[in-house]
C-alpha cells in the first residue's frame, strides 16, 4: 500500500477551492487547516482499535478505544506545513511535534533543498507523521526523513501530503520503501521550474501572503 488518495469528497472539494487562483491568502490558509483535519480523521482510521468498558453514569457501555494516539509524532516541514498540522493537530491532540526547516533552492536549473534548522523529538517506535502539503520532486520531504533517523526509528513512517507528483512519490518510495503515503490528489506532471501542474502554485506563498 504505498500511495493512498484520500477521496473523501470533502476533501476533494477543499482541494478544488485551494486550486483556484482566486483563493487569497486567509481563505488559503483556513482552507489547508481544514484539509489538515479531514486527512489526520483518515489517518486516524489506519489506527488499531480495542473494545473497552466504560461506566456511564446509568450502566456500564462497550466501546471502542484508538490504540497508539500516544505514540504520534508529527513533523512539520516549514513554512507550507504550518496550516496543516494546524488541521493535523484537531486528529492527533496529543502528538508530539518536530520542526524541519527547508527551502528549494533553483541553481544553474537544477533544484536543491537546503534544510537550515531541524528540532525531532526521540522517536524510537513511534507512528511518526512527516507533513508538507507539496510533494514535488520529493527532494525536501526526502531531507526531512532523513531528519527523522536521525531522531530515532519510527515504527511507522508516514507522508501526508494534499498535492504529490508520481515522480516525488518514486523518489520518497525508492529511498524509503516503507513510507505511507496519503495524499489528497496527485498530479501529472512538474514544470521546468518543478512546480507541481495543474497544481495549486506556490503553496508557502499563498498561504502566507507573500
Ligand atoms: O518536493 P519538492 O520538490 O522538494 O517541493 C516541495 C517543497 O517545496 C515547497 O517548499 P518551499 O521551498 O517553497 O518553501 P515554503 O514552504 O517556505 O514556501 C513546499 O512547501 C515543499 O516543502
Ligand atoms: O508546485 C509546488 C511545488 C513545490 N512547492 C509548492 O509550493 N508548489
Ligand atoms: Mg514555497
Amino acid at each position: 500500500m504505498p500511495v493512498r488518495i484520500i477521496d473523501h469528497v470533502y476533501a476533494q472539494h477543499l482541494l478544488t477551492k485551494l486550486r483556484d487562483k482566486s483563493t487569497k491568502g486567509i481563505e488559503f490558509r483556513k482552507g489547508l487547516v481544514r484539509l489538515g483535519r479531514i486527512v489526520g480523521y483518515e489517518l486516524v482510521k489506519t489506527f488499531p482499535t480495542r473494545q473497552v468498558e466504560v461506566e456511564t453514569p446509568l450502566g456500564k457501555a462497550t466501546g471502542v478505544e484508538i490504540v497508539g494516539l500516544d505514540k504520534v509524532v508529527i513533523v512539520q516541514i516549514l513554512r507550507a506545513a504550518m496550516p496543516f498540522v494546524e488541521g493535523l493537530l484537531k486528529a492527533f491532540p496529543q502528538a508530539r511535534l518536530g520542526v524541519v526547516a527547508a527551502r528549494r533552492r533553483e541553481e544553474g536549473g537544477a533544484i536543491s533543498v537546503e534544510v537550515f534548522y531541524s528540532k525531532v523529538p526521540q522517536i524510537e517506535g513511534d507512528v511518526v507523521i512527516v507533513a508538507d502539503p507539496m510533494l514535488a520532486t520529493g527532494g525536501t520531504m526526502i531531507k526531512a526523513i532523513e531528519e527523522v533517523y536521525k531522531a530515532g526509528n519510527p515504527q511507522r513512517l508516514i507522508v501526508a501530503s494534499v498535492i504529490a507528483t508520481p515522480i516525488g512519490v518514486d523518489n520518497v518510495l525508492s529511498k524509503y520503501p516503507h513510507a505511507e503515503i496519503y495524499t489528497v490528489a496527485i498530479d501529472p506532471a512538474l514544470n521546468d521550474r518543478a512546480f507541481i501542474v495543474p497544481g495549486l502554485g506556490d503553496a508557502g506563498d499563498r498561504a502566507f501572503s507573500s
